[in-house]
């Protein structure tokens, strides 16, 4: 497929679950680079937020003066994705900051969307589910760790998963979030689904 083998994706590499994304989007032929300051990000077609805790990964950004550049990486027309902790930072509005922080916390506001960090529950802080998600055949290997969930969708949005009825997977063209690690399987599925539709910006099937 052309296009496939010469796509750049970058990986944000400051904190959290990068390495298992670089190892399934070079399975897909990508070419990975892992993302460390705004230089990093040139001539990339799309970039992933991996896991992690939101919390240091936004600490991060400011110390790494990464904010501006990946907005304007938007901008500019390059697709995101954000997995977990990453979903959380591409959100426009973060529920259940930690009091520390005065109860909130920085975000890209990329994603038309109120995220609720630990939205699962302390008891019940990880789980695995085997998740329908829209367009896909068979289900996902979905794992769940201290995940967040999409309390609101703008109208902008496509809820492609839900799981317990919270929504935790959601497109806004070329911005991808997922509230579970979907690197951690092995299961490419999701990678390729970045790669293919929302890095070239294909329409989502209403
Ligand atoms: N696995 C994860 O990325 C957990 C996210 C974490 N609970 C946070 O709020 O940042």
């Amino acid at each position: 497929m052309a296009g496939k083998a010469s796509t750049r994706i970058g990986v944000l590499a400051l904190q959290g679950a990068f390495r298992e994304h670089r190892q399934l989007l070079a399975a897909l032929g990508a070419e990975v680079r892992e993302v460390r300051l705004p230089g990093d990000l040139a001539g990339l077609d799309g970039v992933i937020l991996p896991g992690g805790e939101s919390t240091t990964m936004a600490r991060l950004l400011t110390e790494y003066a990464l904010w501006e550049p990946l907005r304007a990486f938007h901008a500019a027309g390059g697709a995101l994705w954000g997995t977990c902790a990453g979903a959380i930072l591409l959100a426009h509005s973060v529920l259940g900051a930690p009091p520390q922080f005065g109860g909130r916390q920085d975000s890209l506001g990329l994603l038309d969307v109120t995220v609720q960090r630990n939205a699962f529950g302390r008891q019940i802080n990880s789980f695995t589910d085997a998740l329908p998600v829209r367009g896909l055949d068979t289900p996902f290997p979905a794992v769940f760790i201290r995940a967040p969930a999409f309390v609101k969708v703008g109208v902008g949005c496509t809820v492609l998963a839900t799981a317990r009825d919270q929504a935790v997977m959601v497109r806004q063209d070329r911005v991808l979030a997922t509230a579970f690690h979907p690197e951690l399987t092995g299961d490419t599925r999701l990678h390729a689904y970045f790669l293919e539709d929302v890095v070239q910006n294909k329409v989502v099937n209403k």
